[in-house]
C-alpha cells in the first residue's frame, strides 16, 4: 500500500497583485517504507511540495489536488485529525535546525511535549522522559543532553535532536527537506547515514528532499526530479542518477561526480543558465531555454510526464515512450552544457 500518494498537487503564491505557480500538476507515491528522494535545482518547488504534504504552507499559498496519507486527504481532513497526523502520520526535518527548536527551552522537553500530546497509548510525564532519552540515544547523542538547551549543543547535535523529535510518536513517513544543508561535510555523511538507518530499521517510508542527486541516489529507492514546479523524470534513484532520459535530470545529475563504478567516474560539470522566475513562465517546455537537445518544437510543447520505459517516466517530447537506447543515452550525457565561470551551482 502508498503511505503517500500526491496527485495534481498545485501550489501558487500570491505575491503583491501577481500569482507565483511554485507548484504545477505533480503525482508522487512512496510506498509504505520506501525511499523517495525529490531533487531539483533552488526555487524549483521541492520545500513547497514538502509543505503541502502537511498543510503547513503559509497563508499567501493556494492548494489544488489531493495529498493522501493512508489514503486519507490531507488537504481536507479536519484540525483535530490533521494535528494528530502531522505527528503520528508524517513528521519532517527541516534544514537548519536552530530556527525549528525552541531557543528557551530544553531539547529534551521538546521531545517530550509531542509524546505527551499525540503519543500512542497512556503516557505518562515520567514514561515521555524516559522515550525522550531513549530517543537521544536511538540519534547517537547520551541522555542527559535532554537537559541542554539548543545554544548549548553542536549544528550536528542539534540536527540529531530534530530527528529524534521527527521519530518521537512512531511516524509512518519521514520528510527530510536539506536536512543537511547548514552542516560540514563530515557531518552530514553521518546525518544521512544516521536517518538511513532508523527509517530502514523503523520501516518508516522516507521522502529526502535534496538538490544533490547523488546523495538522494545512495539514500532513496526512487528519485522524481523536479523543474520549475514540474517533476521532470520519476524512476529508480540509481538509474536515474547514472543515466537520466531527460536533459534537465543528465544535467543535473553531471553536476556531481559519480559514485561506486571506477570505470564510470567522471568530472562534475555545471549547467549552464538559470532555472526560469516562475511567475515569468512562458509556453513551451520550461527547460527549453537551457537545454542542450532542444529543438524548434520544444518552446512551443510543455510536455507532460509519460512512461519513457517499463519503470520511469519523463516529462520530454525527445524521450520515446519506451526510453532511449542505451547509446543515445551515452551520448546525451556527453552534451551537458559547462556553466560559464561564475555561474557554476
Ligand atoms: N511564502 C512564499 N511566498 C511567495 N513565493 C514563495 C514562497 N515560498 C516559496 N515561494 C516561491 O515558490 C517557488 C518554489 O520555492 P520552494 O522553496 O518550494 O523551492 P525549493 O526547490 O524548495 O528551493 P530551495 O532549495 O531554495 O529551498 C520559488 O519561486 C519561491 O520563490
Amino acid at each position: 500500500m502508498n503511505h503517500l500518494q500526491i496527485s495534481d498537487l498545485t501550489v501558487a503564491y500570491r505575491v503583491g497583485g501577481h500569482t507565483v505557480p511554485a507548484v504545477r500538476g505533480v503525482d508522487l507515491t512512496v510506498p509504505a517504507g520506501g525511499k523517495l528522494g525529490v531533487a531539483g535545482e533552488s526555487g524549483c518547488g521541492k520545500s513547497t511540495v514538502a509543505l503541502a504534504v502537511l498543510r503547513l504552507l503559509p497563508a499567501n499559498a493556494t492548494v489544488t489536488g489531493r495529498v493522501l496519507l493512508d489514503g486519507e486527504d490531507v488537504l481536507t481532513m479536519r484540525w483535530g485529525r490533521l494535528r494528530a497526523v502531522r505527528w503520528a502520520g508524517a513528521s519532517i526535518v527541516f534544514q537548519g535546525a536552530m530556527h525549528s527548536l525552541n531557543a528557551v527551552h530544553r531539547v529534551g522537553d521538546q521531545i517530550t511535549e509531542p509524546i505527551l500530546l499525540h503519543g500512542k497509548g497512556a503516557i505518562t510525564p515520567a514514561v515521555a522522559e524516559r522515550r525522550a532519552g531513549d530517543l537521544l540515544e536511538q540519534v547517537g547523542l547520551p541522555a542527559h543532553q535532554a537537559a541542554a538547551y539548543p545554544h548549548e549543543l553542536s549544528g550536528g547535535q542539534r540536527q540529531r535532536v530534530m530527528i529524534a523529535m521527527a521519530l518521537a510518536c512512531e511516524p509512518r513517513l519521514i520528510i527530510a527537506d536539506e536536512p543537511t544543508t547548514a552542516l560540514d561535510v563530515m557531518i552530514q555523511a553521518q546525518i544521512l547515514r544516521l536517518i538511513d538507518g532508523l527509517v530502514t530499521e523503523h520501516g518508516i517510508a522516507l521522502m529526502m528532499i535534496s538538490h544533490d542527486l547523488s546523495v538522494l541516489a545512495d539514500t532513496c529507492d526512487r528519485l522524481a526530479v523536479m523543474y520549475a514546479g514540474r517533476v521532470v523524470e520519476e524512476g529508480p534513484a540509481r538509474t536515474v542518477f547514472a543515466t537520466a532520459v531527460h536533459p534537465y535530470a543528465a544535467a543535473l545529475g553531471a553536476a556531481f561526480p559519480t559514485v561506486g563504478d571506477p570505470a564510470a567516474r567522471r568530472a562534475p560539470r555545471g549547467l549552464a543558465g538559470d532555472p526560469p522566475d516562475p511567475a515569468q513562465l512562458e509556453g513551451g517546455c520550461s527547460f527549453c531555454p537551457r537545454c542542450p537537445r532542444a529543438v524548434a518544437e520544444c518552446a512551443r510543447v510543455d510536455p507532460a510526464l509519460r512512461p519513457a520505459g517499463p519503470d520511469r517516466a519523463a516529462a520530454c517530447i525527445l524521450v520515446p515512450p519506451g526510453g532511449p537506447s542505451p547509446r543515445s543515452l551515452r551520448a546525451s550525457a556527453a552534451e551537458v552544457p559547462a556553466a560559464p565561470e561564475g555561474r557554476r551551482r
